[in-house]
């Protein structure tokens, strides 16, 4: 599972490979630019643009200086500028200055503001000021460079990080911190681009592996997961050949309230969709006909005539997902309130569910242990309250979960699952699941799993990596916009094939070129995993 290590433990993997390794760390350093050019040049194909490359003064700044070296030597239209950022100069990076001069080219010095070069909006802007040893906000002639950058409207590609972006704690300057369009940062994700208020400052990221020493980043002690493919399809049962519904467990979902019935609609028919065996809607009376017509696969128990008041459930569940559409009636909270204090099953607890808990916070005691909350931030505020910033609401969602030994799923772009004090971050998904219901669904989507025992970390693990994949798939024949909550379920078949096709082999350029001739199979690559 890809993990997100911290400042210092990336500055020590670093110290294992050039010990481990028999590497020196200019070697390192030009293996890395070498990456970052050949990234660069896989893309321009020798495009004449004009390339500016910014440079600090540290090692972040020598990886644009080999980059500009590799550019230069490949023939690009290549504009160096190294901004004194002091007296300091990194060894490596005083070594690949050098190095530069040796093939004829001398980069740019800017001492002062009127030494700024004009960029252009057709210029394509290298970012490679301030990595991971940023250790102060950027201000005066580094602040003007980066305002600079930010007002050229050109193309910027920034190294490891856009330039004064914190790794892992939040900015306090938001006009000093490079704006990007895209980010090669090395060897594994960062917190810092998952947090929805550095938003600004990388439109795009991709993790570009530099050979790191994996025994140390596989020892390495993390709280913070990224979650691939890779690490759920393990997860993924195959159903045996006898097997029959009562194997597949019945998941109960208690919701709804006069005018939102859609919500149970929504959530009761993604359980079903995703395997459960069973699935009862328990609803108020006004919902009995909706409900029976939107989804005869399921079926219906009722409660009080317009919301839940008696949560009087007649079923075996397996499994309870609660509080869909379900309002914050004086009755339901009363009902609710006593539900919680018999219920022994496990809970998926949304929406009103939590709007009512975070009224009266005692009732996270009657919630069982491994039940899964799926709040989205507007909720987690209810139940939390405030937070300064991204980083304090992460630790308000690690010390919630851990208190109260439950899962948490705290919705967004990179939903963020917290069980046992760690945070596991997904990475499918796009905006069109920014829409009315999305939240409905994923909350059958999970209860659905559990009803089918998978374990509630997994099925939270699962449902959130699968809803965020049919977005993905969705957009080959729709846009964000027409994309609504049923089309999730629709998708929910072809994000589970996806998640058992096989990855297709990359296969690297050059290798690619010399089997031009060898033509590639139709189906290569798409193999199914069984
Ligand atoms: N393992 C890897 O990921 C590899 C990373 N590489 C690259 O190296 C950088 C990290 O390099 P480092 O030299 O440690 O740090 P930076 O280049 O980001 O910057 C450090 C220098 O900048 C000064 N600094 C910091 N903040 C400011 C500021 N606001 N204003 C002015 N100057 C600033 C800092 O000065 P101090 O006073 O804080 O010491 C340093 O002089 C990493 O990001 C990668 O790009 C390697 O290429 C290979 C392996
Ligand atoms: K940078």
């Amino acid at each position: 599972m890809p993990k997100i290590l911290s400042v210092k433990q990336l500055y020590a993997a670093d110290t294992a490979t050039v010990k481990k390794n028999d590497i020196s760390f200019i070697d390192l350093m030009e293996h890395v630019g070498t990456l970052c050019f050949q990234w660069i040049h896989d893309r321009l194909q020798g495009d004449p643009i004009t390339i500016q490359i910014f440079c600090g003064t540290g090692n972040n700044g020598g990886d644009g200086l080999v980059i500009a070296r590799h550019l230069k030597q490949y023939g690009y239209n290549v504009k160096t500028h190294i901004i004194n950022c002091g007296n300091d100069r990194s060894e490596v990076f005083l070594k690949n200055y050098d190095r530069l001069k040796e093939i004829g080219v001398w980069a740019e010095m800017i001492t002062c503001e009127s030494e700024l070069p004009a960029v252009s909006e057709n210029d394509m802007v290298v970012d490679a000021i301030f990595g991971l040893g940023l250790s102060r906000k950027p201000e005066n002639l580094i602040k003007k460079v980066i305002e600079h950058i930010n007002g050229s409207n050109a193309f910027v590609l920034s190294i490891d990080f856009p330039s004064g972006l914190y790794a892992e704690k939040s900015v306090t300057d938001t006009v000093s911190v490079v704006k990007a369009y895209h980010t090669l940062t090395f060897q594994t994700p960062k917190l810092a681009f998952l947090l929805p208020e550095n938003r600004y400052y990388t439109k795009t990221w991709e993790v570009l592996d530099i050979g790191l020493d994996a025994e140390y980043i596989y020892n390495a002690k993390t709280d913070n997961y990224l979650l691939y493919k890779q690490d759920i399809k393990p997860m993924y049962r195959f159903r045996e050949k006898f097997s029959h519904k009562g194997e597949f467990g019945h998941a109960v979902i208690i919701g709804g309230s006069y005018g939102k019935m859609g919500a149970v609609t929504l959530s009761t028919k993604a359980a079903i969709s995703i395997g459960s065996g069973l699935v009862t809607a328990h609803i108020p009376q006004c919902g009995y006909q909706i409900i029976q017509t939107s989804v005869p696969e399921i079926m219906v128990e009722v409660d009080a005539e317009n919301e839940m008041q008696k949560f009087d459930i007649n079923i075996n569940a397996t499994v309870i997902g609660i509080g869909v559409g379900m309002g914050t009636h004086i009755e339901t909270v009363k009902g609710f309130t006593e539900f919680l204090n018999k219920n022994k099953v496990p809970l998926v607890l949304d929406a009103d569910a939590l709007n009512i808990i975070s009224k009266n916070k005692e009732l996270l005691k009657l919630v069982p242990e491994n039940s899964v909350l799926t709040p989205h931030p507007k909720e987690f505020e209810r139940l939390v309250g405030k937070w300064k910033n991204d980083y304090d609401k992460l630790k308000k969602l690690r010390s919630l979960s851990k208190k109260h030994k439950i899962i948490i799923v705290l919705k967004g772009a990179y939903s963020a699952i917290a069980h046992e004090g760690a945070l596991f971050f997904n990475s499918t998904g796009n905006p069109a699941l920014s829409t009315a219901g999305s939240g409905d669904v994923l909350t059958g989507i999970i209860t659905g799993l559990i009803a089918q025992n998978y374990h509630p970390f997994e099925a939270a693990k699962m449902g959130v990596y699968l809803h965020g994949k049919t977005s993905e798939l969705a957009m080959k024949t729709k846009v964000y916009e027409t994309f609504i909550a049923s089309d999730i379920i629709d998708y929910l078949s072809s994000a589970i094939m996806d998640l058992l096709m096989k990855e297709p082999k990359v296969v690297p350029q050059k290798e690619a070129e010399s089997k031009n001739d060898k033509k590639a199979k139709p189906d290569e690559g798409t193999e199914m995993y069984i």
